[in-house]
């Protein structure tokens, strides 16, 4: 069975011009794996799809063999999302953000009380449990984020650009966390501008250009076919240099 599973999906938000293309591609479970395009790509909106946010007519979306369309509260268990704009209430404390999120994905008080303790200490806010979270720095925000992202226990959890605007530590310390989570089953679905982080986290990639995957495959292989020694060479061979946005 896969992770995810996407056959012909084709998607444009009204108005517009096509933005996803026939797209299929399929996600292995246990797999870390980043998707990676130019601006405006539609790398969100895929994940956005995926996670049924958004709806799709065209094609199909099965994740761990159920189709997004049909199971939607199935899947919501089986799911963390770690968006790009911040998903927590700025004027609650990480506990309370924490309990909130725990009982919309109908988790029992005792699960909520153990789960949230464990975040907070590997996340370092245990002694800003209790404060708002608007008085929070960037980076502990971002922590705030990815705890919530993981309350459930989700068997696959989607990152999109998890550590934009953090330091050097909070970047480190969110890495190791999901390598850890990784290595206990979880299967990552990452998207990002950082290619250096992509490269430590990633084990297989895609290229996502204009509507179409270009390139996908495990990264050491698909760096050595293109004669790379990083993503940012092979992204910008593929992509071009021109502004995309
Ligand atoms: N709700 C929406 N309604 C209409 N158009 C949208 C909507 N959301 C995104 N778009 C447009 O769809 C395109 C793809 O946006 P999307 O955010 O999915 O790209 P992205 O690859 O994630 O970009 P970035 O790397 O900048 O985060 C962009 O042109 C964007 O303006």
């Amino acid at each position: 069975m896969s992770a995810i599973q996407i056959e012909q999906l084709s998607f444009r938000y009204k108005g517009q011009q096509s933005l996803i293309k026939n797209l299929s591609l399929t996600v292995n479970v246990g797999e870390r794996f980043g998707i990676f395009g130019p601006n405006g790509a539609g790398k969100t909106t895929l994940m956005n799809l995926i996670t049924g946010l958004l709806p799709y007519e065209q094609g199909s979306i099965k994740i761990l063999d159920k189709e997004v369309r049909s199971f939607k509260d199935e899947i919501k268990q089986l799911i963390g999302l770690v968006p790009q704009d911040f998903s927590f209430y700025e004027q609650l404390s990480p506990i309370e953000n924490m309990q909130f999120f725990g009982a919309w994905y109908g988790m029992s008080k005792m699960a909520i009380k153990n789960k949230t303790e464990e975040l907070l200490q590997v996340m370092g806010l245990d002694t800003v449990a209790h404060k708002p979270v608007k008085l929070f720095s960037g980076g502990m925000k971002r922590r705030v984020n990815l705890a919530i992202g993981v309350m459930n226990n989700p068997q696959i959890l989607f990152l999109d650009e998890p550590t934009v605007g953090v330091d050097v530590q909070s970047r480190n310390a969110i890495i190791e966390f999901l390598k850890k989570l990784n290595a206990s089953g979880t299967t990552l679905v990452y998207t990002s501008h950082q290619l250096g982080e992509a490269e430590d986290l990633c084990n297989v990639v895609s290229l996502y250009d204009e509507g179409e995957i270009i390139a996908h495959g495990a990264l050491d292989v698909l760096l050595s076919t293109h004669r790379h020694t990083g993503l940012e060479g092979l992204f910008l061979e593929l992509t071009g240099r021109n502004y995309r946005d």
